[in-house]
Formats: structure tokens, sequence, C-alpha cells
């Protein structure tokens, strides 16, 4: 009767894992059933409206395509000036794509959001209709130093601009504030800071006095993106500037920014109570730009020498910048590079501004060739030759990335964005950004956009901001298209099962581990007790770390943190897929180049299926190659 029951309860244990796995595959199907009915309805919608998906985009309330290509003529009646100002006063030939339509809509009152990649000139969107119309143009900017960067050059073309900020002084502000209300406003542009508007009564009130009059013509929302924490750079006084939209309802408003998905957008129109703006979308797709993704080896990080030969040899007499993880590896990274003989500065967010103004300033002028910098680096920087722009370590979201890349060719000839991808800076990032909102899924798409091997690095962009893609777009401007089809498909359930077997025993021994404690572990570097009761293994480290990489991105591990009021501890769990594993028939793949896999690889990682040809291309980067191949 006992065995009986025990025979019972074993079938009932081994039905409930079944169903378990059951439950596991109907959400990841239903999941998947979401992403096609997506994917469904966006193909729809080209269908129905074909447009190049190189083009921009524009849509609109009550606006259709037909009527927003009448924004592109120059037959309006501020057409002649238009023109007129753009060469006397600011000195340009021609518009690029999308600035005369996003002028003449922003011209005719309408509400405009423009997203248009980083470098492409949304600022003149906005300047030159403050020059070509009465009154001023309200200017919100996030920080300072951009403010000044704008006033320094819109003083080099005889535009008169003004600005209120933390930094001005009290005169200055007393001043600007009296003119404000002027009958003849001696400004055409008047920055200022979310603070300020936020926090200034007297600024307001000189605001509303000057729209009673008629005076404030347009208001600009520059880096728009921040009023969402959904983006990657929330600001919070940015959440509070839907006061502009109520208190001047009759003004129109433009908000600018390079990166921002359609639900950003959407959270910034609902946070500005711009109920139907028009939507312009520049392509994201910066032609002149070659992406190259290349790995760091854990057992001998040579990014260093790497990137030192890289700006001697490749980038010589070229600008460039470095962006690193954090002020110590500013600092770390650019000793180093100093001792190779680079001439570079580092440049944080802890250094005094005096400094801080130096070292772009140098840069600026070619003085120094490169700066080592922290993201702090970032708005505002506007040098048109920069050639190169190197991470040391990847960014933390692919908008981070593609924003701090994006400070290379803006004179639109051709220059290099090469990101160093290492296991280790993973959780680096991770714990830094294990406070933010969906920051470790932002992470890991960035990490995504890095592991993979088989997908146009470009395409990659293009879906993560939601623009339709066509392959033909790359032209082997990115490593990937150049490697062509030179990756193989590996089966790696079993390497799986093992990593998932270390983490789960730990868990029942009520240990935490690390990333590298998993690594070491299943490399045999553990505890003598726990090397006899999982399976070790004989890759080697890079490859150890790539298919631990693949398995979090997977989701067959998961992330796991502890707090200390001084720092985060990162840890692996087991992932929402891991029971999955269970299932004798279930397998995992994942996709490696072939390039630098020796035969002895091949057979340990048991291949599965093999696509494409071997390309010829010596030059591959692959993470299962032992050394990073110096690509000079
Ligand atoms: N029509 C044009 N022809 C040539 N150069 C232009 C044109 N419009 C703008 N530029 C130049 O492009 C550069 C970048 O412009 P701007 O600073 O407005 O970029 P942005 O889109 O605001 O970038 P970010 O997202 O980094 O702020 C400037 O040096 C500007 O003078
Ligand atoms: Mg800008
Ligand atoms: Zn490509």
């Amino acid at each position: 009767m006992n065995s009986d029951r025990a025979k019972v309860q074993a079938e009932l244990d081994s039905v409930e894992a079944e169903l378990k796995v059951v439950e596991l595959q109907l959400a990841e199907l239903l999941k998947k059933q979401a992403r096609l009915t997506s994917n469904r309805k966006q193909l729809l919608r080209r269908l129905e409206k074909p447009c190049d998906s190189t083009q921009p985009s524009g849509s609109g309330p009550a606006m259709t395509k037909q009527e927003l290509l009448r924004y592109e003529k120059d037959d309006f009646p501020w057409s002649t000036e238009l023109k007129q100002s753009l060469k006397d006063v600011f000195q340009l030939s021609k518009f690029r794509p999308l600035q005369l339509k996003a002028i003449n809509l922003s011209m005719s009152g309408k509400d405009l959001f423009l997203v248009m990649p980083t470098g492409r000139g949304k600022s003149l969107c906005y300047q030159l209709p403050a020059v070509c119309s009465e009154g001023f143009t309200l200017v919100v900017t996030p920080l300072v130093s951009l403010i000044e960067d704008q006033l320094m050059y819109l003083k080099s073309i005889d535009v008169e601009a003004v600005s209120l900020n933390a930094s001005s002084s009290k005169e200055h502000a007393k001043m600007v504030l009296a003119e404000i209300t002027d009958t003849k406003v001696p400004f055409k542009l008047l920055y200022v800071t979310p603070e300020k508007i936020v926090k200034s009564k007297l600024l307001m009130s000189r605001l509303e006095k000057a729209y009673s009059a008629g005076r404030l013509s347009r208001i600009a929302v520059d880096e728009v993106h921040c009023c969402s924490q959904w983006g990657h750079d929330f600001k919070p006084d940015y959440k509070l500037l839907e006061i502009l939209k109520r208190q001047f309802p009759k003004v129109p408003l433009l908000g600018l920014t390079a990166t921002a998905t359609s639900s950003v957008l959407k959270d910034c129109q609902k946070i500005l109570c711009v109920p139907e703006p028009i939507t312009l979308t520049a392509s994201f797709n910066r032609t002149n730009l070659y992406y190259e993704v290349r790995f760091k080896d854990s057992n001998s990080d040579d990014s260093i020498s790497d990137i030192s030969a890289l700006i001697k040899e490749r980038y010589k007499d070229q600008s460039g910048i470095v962006y690193v993880f954090s002020q110590k590896d500013a600092e770390t990274v650019s000793a180093d590079l100093q001792k190779n003989g680079v001439k570079v500065s580092p440049y944080h967010a802890n250094m005094n501004p005096e400094d801080k103004s130096q070292v772009h300033r140098k840069w600026a002028t070619n003085k120094i060739q490169v700066v080592v910098a922290t993201v702090a680096f970032g708005m505002g920087i506007d040098k048109a030759d920069v050639r190169f722009v190197i991470h040391h370590t990847i960014s933390k979201s692919i908008e981070n990335y593609y924003q701090e890349s994006g400070r290379a060719g803006r004179d639109d000839k051709p220059a290099d964005c090469i990101v160093y991808f290492g296991f280790n800076d993973i959780f680096r990032i991770s714990a830094m950004v294990a406070m933010e909102k969906v920051g470790q899924q932002k992470l890991l798409t960035m990490v995504d956009y890095c592991q993979n091997v088989d997908r146009c690095r470009r395409s990659v962009i293009a879906v993560h901001f939601e623009e339709a893609w066509d392959d033909g777009g790359c032209n082997k401007m990115c490593d990937v298209c150049r490697h062509g089809n030179d990756y193989i498909t590996v089966d790696i359930t079993q390497h799986a099962k093992d990593v998932v077997q270390i983490v789960e025993l730990a868990g029942s021994l009520d240990e935490k581990l690390t990333p590298l404690k998993v690594t070491e572990a299943w490399m045999g570097k553990g505890p003598a007790k726990r090397r006899k009761m999982i399976q070790t293994t004989t890759l080697s480290r890079l490859e150890v770390e790539a298919i631990i990489t693949s398995l979090l991105l997977q989701g067959y591990l998961g992330e796991d943190f502890s707090f200390t009021p001084y720092t985060t501890y990162f840890y692996l769990k087991l992932g929402g897929k891991a029971p999955l594993l269970k299932n004798q028939a279930h397998s995992i793949t994942m996709k490696m180049r072939r390039t630098g896999l020796d035969a002895n690889t091949v057979k340990v990682s048991q291949v599965k299926t093999k696509e494409g040809k071997r390309s010829g291309d010596k030059a591959a980067n692959s993470p299962v190659t032992k050394k990073i191949k110096k690509d000079l």
C-alpha cells in the first residue's frame, strides 16, 4: 500500500514538473504571439502607407502624409526670409533632411516633436524660426554647459540670446527679467534650465506678461526625452514642465531629442500636456559610421594596448573620444594611454569646472588628440571631425551607446564606433543600474548588441528605435556585415544544464554566487567539495563567459542583488526559463563567430548546424577567439 502511494506520489511529482514546463512553454509562446502580432501590425501599417524606410516619417493627428509634404515647400510667407537668414546669419548653404519641414511646421504654429539623430542639426529648427519671428523663443535645456555653448555660438553669428540659470549673477538675472517684458525685447532666444521654470515664480510671471502681449513666439524643449522615466536620461524637473502648456497654451511647442522610442515620446507628450503633436522622425541610420565590437579577454585584458595601437596607427593625428565606466577608470585608462605615448586627458564629473572646460577646449582645438571620458562628457559636445569613439566599457543601454558613439563623424565623413565588450563589465554596470527603472532590461539590450554575431549592428539599432530596416542599408559598414555568414549555431543545452546545476546547488546550500564564482566553479576552480558534485568544463574562459552571457540573455539565468551602504553586490540566480531544461526534448543554441574557433572548441561545443560559408576574412573577433585580434 505504502509503496503504491510512493509510486503515485512520484508520478504526481513528475506530472507537476511537466506541467510547470508546459506553463513556461505557454508563457514563451504567448510572448512570441505578442511579438508577432505587433510585428504584423507594423508591417500592415507599412503596406497601407507605403513609405521609404530611410525617409523621415511624419505623423500627426489631423495631418495626412500628403498634407505633411506641403511643409517641405518654400512658398510660405516666411520662406524668403528663412532662406536669407540661413545663408546670411547661420552661414549655411542648404537645409539638412527634415529641417525645412520641421521649421515650416513650427512657423505655422504647430506643436512638434522632432526626433533626429545626434549632430544632425536640431538646434537650427528653433534658432532659425526664432530669428525669423517677432518676439522671442524660450528654450529649455538641461545643462548650463549646453546653454553656454549655444550662447557662444549664437554670439559668434550675431544672434541676440540670453540665459537664466543657477549660475547667473543677480544683476544679470534682474536685467534679463526686466527685458522679458520690454515692448521691444532685445533678444531672440531666452535659454533656461528646467529648474528655473519650475522654481522661479518671478520668471513665470514675466513670461506670462510677455505671453499676454504676444511676444512669447515659441517654446523649445531640448533633450525632451529627459521628461520620461522610461527614457535614458530622466531629469525630475523636466517632469514638471507641464506648466508650459498650461500657462501658454497658444504658444507652439517644439520638443527635440536624438533618442526616443515611441513609448518614451508618448510619455513626454503626456507629461508636457501636448495632446496631439506632429512627430517627425529622421532615420537613425548614420551611414558614415562603422560599428564594431571587440571582445575583452578577462584572462589577459589587452584592450589598453589594442586601443593605444589603434590611436597611434589607424587614427594617427585624428581626433577621438574613449568612453570609460567610472571616474577612476578615466584616470587610470588616461594614464595608461599616456604611458603608451598617446596625447590624452581624462574628463569626468568630479573635476572642477575650469579643468573640464580646459580639457574640452584643448580637445576642440586639437591640442590633445583624445579625451578619456565618463558619460559626463556628453550633451553639447559638437566637434565635427571626431574620427573615432571607442568604448573601453559598454554603455548602459543602446540609447546611451547610440548617443555617445554618435559624436563621431558629425561632418558626414567616415568615422569608427568601436566597443570593447568584457564579461565583468556587464556586472559592474548591472550593479550601477540596479536601482533604475528598467535599467537591467536596457543593459541587456546593449549586451545583446555586443554578443550578436549574425544580425547587422545597424539593424539591431534600427529595431531598437522601432525603425523599419532594409538589410541593404549597411553597405558593410559594421563588423557583422563584413564577416558575412561566418558564424555557426552551437548547441549549448548540456552546458546550460551544467551551469544551472551549479547555481541550483549553491541555492540549496543557501549560498549566492557572483558571476565570477559561477565561471570559476564551472571551470573547476571552486572548492573540492563542490567540484565533486558538479560537471566542470574544459572550455576556455572566453567561451565560458560567452555561454553564461547567452544564458542570461535567454532567461535561463537571472540577476540578483544585495545592497550595502557602500556597494551593490551582483549574483547569478536561476532564470525564469531554467525549469525548461528538465524537459529532455528542450534544446538551447547560441550563435558564435566561426573564424578563430579551433577544432577542439567545435567538438566540445557540439556544433549542431552550420550556416553559411567561411568568408575568409581573418580579422575576425569572436567570443571564442582565444586572443583579441589586432585588426589594424
Ligand atoms: N543645414 C546644415 N548644414 C550644415 N551644417 C549644419 C546644418 N544644420 C546644422 N548644422 C551643424 O550641425 C552641427 C550639429 O548641430 P546641433 O548641435 O543642432 O545638433 P543636434 O541635432 O542638436 O545634436 P545633439 O543631439 O547632439 O544635441 C552644428 O555644428 C551645426 O552648425
Ligand atoms: Mg542638440
Ligand atoms: Zn551591417
